[in-house]
């Protein structure tokens, strides 16, 4: 079993993470990790604070010469941004404290948080609340990456909307091409003319007397797992209902689909259902994959897709009404800074969370206490299914 918990504040020195689970031996490259951190600061309309931050981690425990060694992995990736927040970050009481701010932010976790932790100061709320944890929990899905190359799974990602412009692709869709389109775009959003729209909808948002925020939608693929991860036998065990609640964990997303997701709703079952077929050649192939590569809680061989739709951003530059916590007097909310879209960067911690889920679900499956044991078993089990006529198509 995977267990991870991530610690730390948005302001605060740093940030921490431990997981523990993994096998001993699989390889720990510190370069693949801070590679992910610096796609999750990277994308267009993100604010000031990423011109501060320069995330890279460091490894505290459970890595040596570069392999696990089957103990809990610490991580620790330290916030720039403390320097200018010593004072009003201090562990101990100090003489002359911030004066607390009172304006709660609609959509933000700020009026809620305040009553639930009986806080008369919204900052003692957005501190855990921000997404500045979700560096966090990349660099902890970079590292179940590694487990996931043995299996041969890749996780990609890309943007598909922004302030409701939509990105087009004809069919057949080649993943590969759309990730690595994606990754040179400044919006990571593979389509040339949804691209320039995009960025020109950020722009707006930008400009004084249209200051906004935007959300949008990303995909994230999951290519080459094979057939059975996850299960149907209870809730807690069902693949979809695992990837739905990791990726709807992520702050500011609202709604979580897999393949065809709420457009199943729409058309007759005739319409839904990707037909089975068998090649001697090639094994057990579908035609369409509107399951988004899960039947029955299960992943059946074909790419797992992902889709997830954020919020606009909370922190309006142009504040919205709100009431004063203290005096109960209209306000406008708190504003200090803030991303524009974060969009781009959503679909990167998309990626980790599915990571984490399908190194949960491989270890379910496989566990193996060394990468040795997991892929001796993991290839006792595709021997198996091949046996029965299965072969892995690694779709692109
Ligand atoms: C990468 C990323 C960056 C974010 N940046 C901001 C931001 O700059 N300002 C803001 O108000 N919300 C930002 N958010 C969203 C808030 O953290 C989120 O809306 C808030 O915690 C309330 O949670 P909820 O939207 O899930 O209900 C960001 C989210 C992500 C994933
Ligand atoms: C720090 C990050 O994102 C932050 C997430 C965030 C929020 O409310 O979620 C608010 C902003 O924080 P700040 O007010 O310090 O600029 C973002 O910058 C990050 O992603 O590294």
């Amino acid at each position: 079993m995977l267990r991870f918990l991530t610690g730390g504040e948005s302001h605060g020195p740093s940030l921490s993470a431990i997981i523990e689970g993994l096998p001993a031996n699989l390889p720990i490259d510190l370069d693949a990790i801070n590679k992910q951190l610096k796609r999750r600061q990277g994308g267009y309309g993100r604010g000031a604070r990423q011109q501060i931050e320069s995330d890279t981690v460091e490894i505290l425990s459970g890595v040596r010469y570069g392999r696990t060694m089957g103990g809990p992995i610490t991580l620790l990736v330290r916030n720039r941004d403390w320097e200018n927040w010593r004072e009003r970050m201090s562990i101990t009481p100090v003489e002359n404290p911030d004066p607390p701010v009172t304006r709660p932010r609609p959509g933000h976790a700020d009026f809620a948080g305040m009553l639930k932790y009986h806080s008369n100061d919204l900052r003692t709320i957005l501190e855990r609340s921000s997404a500045r944890n979700t560096a966090a929990l990349v660099a902890l899905g970079a590292i179940c990456r590694a487990l996931l190359d043995v299996a041969g799974i890749e996780v990609l990602s890309h943007v598909v909307a922004i302030g409701g412009i939509h990105a087009h692709f004809s069919p057949p869709i080649d993943y590969h091409a759309i990730a690595a389109r994606a990754e040179e775009s400044p919006v990571r959003c593979a389509d040339p003319e949804a691209e320039a729209q995009m960025i020109a909808a950020i722009d707006k948002c930008m400009q004084e007397g249209s200051r906004d925020t935007l959300g949008g939608i990303f995909e994230v693929v999951a290519l080459n797992c094979p057939p059975g991860l996850g299960s149907f036998v209870h809730w807690d065990r069902k693949l979809d209902s695992r990837l739905t609640a990791a990726v709807m964990s992520i702050q500011a997303i609202k709604g979580v689909e897999i393949g065809m997701g709420f457009g199943v709703a729409e058309v007759p079952g005739s319409k839904v259902h990707d037909e089975l077929f068998f090649q001697q050649s090639a094994g057990f192939l579908r035609g369409t994959n509107n399951a988004g590569g899960i039947e029955g809680g299960m992943t059946n061989g074909e790419p797992v897709v992902v889709r997830a739709a954020m919020k606009p951003l909370s922190t309006l530059p142009t504040p919205l009404a709100s009431v004063d916590m203290q005096t109960h007097q209209p306000v406008k909310a708190h504003f200090e800074r803030s991303d524009v879209c974060a969009v781009p960067a959503a679909a990167t911690i998309g990626e980790a969370m599915v990571a984490l889920t399908l190194a949960d679900a491989l270890l379910e499956k496989f566990g193996g206490d060394s990468v040795e044991e997991f892929e001796h078993n993991l290839h006792g089990y595709l021997d198996a299914i091949r046996a029965r006529g299965w072969q892995p198509h690694h779709a692109s």
